[in-house]
């Protein structure tokens, strides 16, 4: 009954059917069958047969009470049937036949729509029997509503908003992370493209949107698109779990199932081509949920062993899960149709696809960041090496400055006395020339000799005379280097001392207390006592003199000759020194 004010109407509960296993019946023998008494209600009230071969005939008394409404479609609400054929008988005995279907163009439906559907018209006040066969090699599923126009518009209306919002998320998130792909060559980024782009494929055919945007001229293509499009899609989702999870590395056995799925998945889609639409895609349905299943297992074992961005996946496959037991349960009646529960598996599967649109920039900033400790650690162990490196290399450079400096030393000392040597003397006493002529200050040279000194190697022997070599070498230090002497072992048993700011009677004193210095105590050498002496020459040098090396040391050693010549033991002046 189509009571006035009524805007739609779901026929199942008005449906009687009839099984026509063989699909040869005509409508003329349904009538007639349906006259008989022969139609049977609904199985459970629902008009959902599953796999089924040949055709159901549905038939259903419709009385038009609304003046206004003459005009009403039937739409089947399901857009994988392949051929559905409408009767309707008028009270003159007219019969009118429509044909719809995914077998048929998609320009044979009354309106450009997605699910099949008829305009009726329904006369007022008359009695019309409605007689609908369906015939599907998928499952055979029959729920059909009436709408007047209106009421189909505002329908329509919301339900393109919500599939226009799906299909938008998706294309968005396809772009988005395409792009992030071409970027930065992850390839979980690809792997999650495809298992988008699969998965919207199949909800696209399923929504019949496919045919009717993609191929509605062809309804061979119609139909193999939907197991290759499921084939397609669980391949690149497991494809997507193995590279996301990083099951080659982290759980080899469970990398080698999901890489049997792949096979199989694969090895369909390939036998669509030439296996009957059913015996394709039944294996595949069922092999869906075990898929899931050991998704969800893989995901569980990942986070159990610490690999955080299993977490958010996990998460996203819930929300797909929840979604689609939603979805069933409207199916089983468990609960009622509202807009989550109708459009449970677009809305999950939406947050699925933006979940694990997240969990892959968490894992691309996870191993991004691992990547850059790495990098620091070496960097740090780097660092840490070459500075011990430097640390190293600065104090073999400090030990050969050192000893680059000792050498310098000994080069410049005599091995003996640890007095200058003559060759150091030389370069000194130049300076020292140097200086006291700009400075306008006296230089006294002293020139000193050891007396009999072979006597002393004779008697005593070289050791014996070392030592005395060494003793006077210390008298010199202690008697002219608190007066700033420049003090070196000239040669043999040769010294020569130079002593700045002094003069005249001043140096003569010195002199004569480094001489009483030498002879006051003989040298003690092996428990014998060697009585020493030594002559003295001695040079002054003053400013203006223009005086050289070579002419100091030749004064000097005048007098150390005079000095000898007078007796030895004694102080000379050089002749021509003024004191
Ligand atoms: N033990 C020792 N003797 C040295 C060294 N250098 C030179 N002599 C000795 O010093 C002696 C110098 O002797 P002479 O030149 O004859 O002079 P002298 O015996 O000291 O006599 P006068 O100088 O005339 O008083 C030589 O016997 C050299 O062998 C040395 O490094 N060690």
């Amino acid at each position: 009954m189509l009571d006035p004010g009524r805007e739609q109407l779901d026929l199942a509960p008005h449906l009687t059917h009839a099984a026509d296993p063989d699909g040869d019946a005509d409508a003329a023998a349904m009538f007639a069958r349906q006259a008989r008494g022969l139609f049977a209600p609904l199985p459970g009230g629902r008009p959902t047969f599953g796999f089924r071969d040949g055709a159901i005939w549905f038939h259903a008394e419709l009385f038009n009470h609304d003046r206004r409404e003459e005009r009403w479609l039937l739409v089947l609400d399901y857009p994988l049937v392949d051929q559905v054929d409408v009767y309707l008988r008028y009270p003159d005995g007219r019969i009118e036949h429509m044909a719809s279907g995914d077998t048929l163009p998609f320009s044979a439906r009354s309106i450009r729509y997605r699910h099949p559907n008829f305009w009726i018209a329904l006369p007022q006040r008359s009695e019309v029997d409605l007689l609908v066969r369906v015939a599907s090699r998928s499952s055979l599923q029959a729920p059909m509503t009436l709408y007047t126009p209106k009421a189909f518009a505002e329908m329509e209306r919301d339900m393109q908003l919500g599939i226009g919002l799906f299909y938008g998320i998706l294309l968005a998130l396809l772009a988005y992370n395409l792009v992030l792909w071409l970027t930065l060559r992850d390839p979980g980024y690809l792997w999650y493209t495809l298992h988008v782009s699969g998965f919207g494929l199949v909800m696209f055919c399923l929504n019949g949107l496919a045919f009717e945007y993609l191929w509605p001229d062809s309804p061979r293509l119609a139909n193999l698109a939907i197991p290759l499009s499921m084939a397609l899609s669980q391949v690149v989702m497991h494809q997507f779990c193995r590279a996301f999870l990083e099951l080659r590395e982290r759980q080899p056995l469970a990398d080698r199932i999901s890489l049997g799925f792949i096979a199989f998945f694969a090895l369909m889609g390939l036998a669509a081509f030439v296996l009957e639409y059913r015996m394709a895609v039944l294996p595949m349905t069922l092999a869906v949920f075990p898929g899931v299943l050991f998704i969800l297992t893989v995901a569980v074992n990942a986070i159990r062993h610490g690999y955080a961005p299993a977490k958010i996946f996990l998460t996203a496959w819930a929300f797909l899960l929840l979604g689609t037991a939603f979805y069933a349960s409207v199916s089983f009646g468990v609960l009622p149709k509202t807009f989550i529960t109708e459009y449970g598996i677009q809305l999950g599967s939406a947050l699925e696809m933006i979940l694990l649109s997240f969990a892959l920039a968490f894992r691309y900033a996870r191993l991004r960041f691992e990547n850059e400790r790495l990098v620091r650690e070496h960097n740090e162990q780097l660092e840490r090496h070459v500075a011990r490196r430097t640390s190293e290399l600065s104090t073999a450079l400090e030990q050969l400055a050192e000893a680059n400096q000792r050498l310098r030393e000994s080069s410049r000392r005599d091995a003996l006395t640890g007095l200058f040597n003559r060759r150091h003397f030389r370069e000194m006493f130049e300076h020292q020339l140097h200086d006291a002529a700009e400075t306008r200050r006296p230089l006294t040279v002293m020139l000193l000799d050891l007396d009999h000194f072979k006597d002393v190697n004779d008697t005593w022997g070289h050791l014996a005379g070392d030592e005395c070599l060494r003793w006077m070498g210390r008298c010199l230090e202690e008697t002219l280097g608190p007066h700033g002497g420049l003090l070196a072992r000239f040669g043999g048993e040769e010294f020569v001392a130079v002593v700045p700011d002094v003069d005249g009677e001043a140096a003569i004193q010195l002199a004569e207390r480094l001489r009483l210095r030498v002879c006051a105590d003989p040298v003690r050498y092996a428990g014998s006592q060697i009585p020493l002496s030594t002559s003295i020459g001695i040079h002054v040098v003053r400013a203006g003199d223009g005086a050289r090396v070579d002419d100091a040391l030749h004064r000097a050693d005048d007098a150390l000759y005079a000095a000898k010549n007078r007796g030895r033991n004694c102080v000379q002046v050089a002749f021509e020194t003024s004191l």
